[in-house]
């Protein structure tokens, strides 16, 4: 029997957890989360959703044939029509401008993360690309879902609810569904040595949602 993605997220559990449950989201769906730490990690992920986008043109790039190009186009327009979008109008509800925007200095965690999967996507091929992308649809899915079954998550009187909502919506969800089903398609085929160059890959970008989690903490912390 060939591998799948849930095999991916098995080689590094104890990383897959913490990234999922790490502390800054406890607290955003608790409510709890300094407001100030929240704001810092959104104008990171406005820089980092862009960075993103690009590595998606890149998988539109090396994509061989129609599946895969319309894989990767659809991923792409829903990170800018719908991801893109919405961040921007959450920045503003949170007090940032166009301008405060287009000026912001790049943090090492989030240049760190965004050149690691463009980098696995440059020397690799699509499969290492969509396998660099995966931590963070799947990942984000994860946690909307997670956050929502949990009881101790506060949802109306939360200042964090549309950001748990944008990630629980239909559009978001149904992208993490096609990326899991366009992986256990692909992986179903690899050999054991290619799956564990690709276990690596995958490991290294959800250590590195962890570290974008934490720049958070730590900014705020720092301040
Ligand atoms: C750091 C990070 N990881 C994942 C996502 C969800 N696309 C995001 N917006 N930002």
């Amino acid at each position: 029997m060939g591998y799948s993605f849930d095999d991916l997220k098995n080689t590094c559990a104890a990383d897959w957890q913490a990234y999922i449950q790490h502390d800054f989201v406890r607290q955003l769906g608790a409510g709890t989360l300094e407001s100030d730490a929240f704001r810092y990690y959104l104008q990171q992920d406005y820089l980092f959703i862009q960075h993103f986008a690009r590595a998606y043109a890149l998988a539109i790039y090396k994509s061989r044939n129609m599946a895969d190009l319309r894989q990767a186009f659809d991923s792409l327009k829903a990170i800018i029509d719908t991801e893109l979008t919405l961040h921007v109008d959450y920045c503003r509800q949170w007090g940032m401008t166009d301008h405060d925007l287009a000026r912001l200095p790049e943090d090492r965690a989030t240049m760190a993360y965004t050149r690691y999967v463009l980098d696995a996507g440059n020397r690799g091929d699509l499969l290492d690309m969509h396998v660099a992308l995966a931590p963070c649809l799947v990942g984000y899915g994860e946690i909307a879902n997670t956050l929502n079954s949990d009881s101790t998550t506060v949802r109306d009187a939360n200042p964090y609810d549309a950001w748990i909502a944008m990630y629980e919506s239909d559009a978001f969800q149904s992208a993490m569904r096609s990326e899991i089903a366009w992986l256990d398609e692909r992986l179903a085929d690899v050999t054991e040595k290619r799956f564990d160059e690709l276990a690596g890959v995958f490991r290294d970008a959800t250590r590195l949602e962890i570290d974008f989690w934490q720049m958070g903490l730590d900014w705020q912390a720092s301040q």
